[in-house]
């Protein structure tokens, strides 16, 4: 069985307060976007894992494809599998690529094997492997609140739009772009900036962590400033970077700007 594991975009994110847990209370809206790795599973004699396209800097055994996988063994009778996860999705990223690895493989596994594990239980587990990995479940664009896996469906499509997304060979951690960020609560909720004209979200809508992420990474920053030079509608970082996406009214063909940078263009279905 195969399937193939998308990334998603934050439009807006909001870190409003620290949690005593040390993690952060955010708001921000996840869309899901049609850049994919591609995930297979085959029953065999015993398991491994392979792994092509772009290496993951970690052993297979740290993988989040394969924690998902254990941690349903944990639970529930798994026969063995041969697994094997082809890379496109850039990591380090704000892409949530590991996260949608590890959420698809929950829901291959619970196909594949019968198991029937409802969804909210599919949510709950995912949310022991990563923040971003809920939202994987149900891959719908999303209100998302608490550490981001609270969510509430949003009526909003982009189909149409072009999306160029850019990413540097620069990574950002995600605990070390939330330390640099001052919580602080939204003037306007981001529900009600997303039913406004994508025209207007320039002037409404931001993600926190570009405060603190493009002082240190200017690149980053020159990248957004670029998307916006060449016509983007809305341009921003997804999540704690590097990644920065622009949405565009016409395709485009921006390859040539960004030499050394992952870039993915395409119109949203
Ligand atoms: C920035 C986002 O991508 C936005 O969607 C996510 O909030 C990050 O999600 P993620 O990479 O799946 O994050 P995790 O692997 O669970 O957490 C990495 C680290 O980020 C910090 N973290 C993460 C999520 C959150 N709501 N508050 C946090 O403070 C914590 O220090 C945590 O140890
Ligand atoms: N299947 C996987 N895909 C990507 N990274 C993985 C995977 N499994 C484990 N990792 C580890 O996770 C790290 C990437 O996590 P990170 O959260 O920075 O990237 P991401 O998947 O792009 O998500 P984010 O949106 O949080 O940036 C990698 O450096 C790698 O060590």
């Amino acid at each position: 069985m195969i399937c193939f594991p998308n990334a998603k975009i934050n439009l807006g994110l909001n870190v409003v307060s620290k949690r005593p847990d040390g993690y952060h209370n955010i708001e921000t809206i996840f869309y899901p976007i049609p850049v994919k790795d591609a995930l297979e599973i085959v029953g065999a004699g015993r398991f491994s894992f392979t792994q092509t396209g772009i290496p993951v800097d970690a052993p297979a055994e740290k993988n989040l494809v394969v924690k998902a996988l254990n941690l349903l063994k944990s639970r529930h009778e798994i026969p063995e599998l041969e697994v094997h996860l082809l890379k496109a999705i850039p990591f380090g990223a704000g892409l949530g690529g590991g996260s949608a690895d590890a959420a698809f493989m929950l829901k291959l596994v619970n196909d594949y094997c019968g198991l029937h594990i409802p969804q909210d239980d599919l949510e709950e587990l995912a949310s022991s492997i990563g923040a971003d990995c809920p939202f994987f479940i149900r891959n719908r664009p999303v209100f998302a609140s608490g550490t981001g896996n609270i969510f509430e469906p949003v009526e909003l499509s982009l189909a149409g739009y072009h999306l160029c997304l850019v990413k540097p060979d620069v990574a950002v951690s995600t605990p070390e772009a939330y330390s640099m960020v001052t919580p602080e609560a939204p003037e306007t909720s981001l529900k009600e900036i997303i039913g406004k004209p994508v025209e207007e979200w320039r002037e409404l809508m931001v993600n926190d962590f570009e405060k603190s992420v493009f002082p240190k990474h200017p690149v980053i920053a020159g990248i957004k400033d670029t998307l916006y030079e060449k016509g983007a509608v809305y341009a921003s970082m997804s999540g704690s970077g590097s990644s920065v996406f622009g949405l565009f009214r016409e395709a485009t063909d921006l390859k040539a700007l960004f030499t050394g940078c992952f870039v993915w263009e395409g119109q949203l279905p």
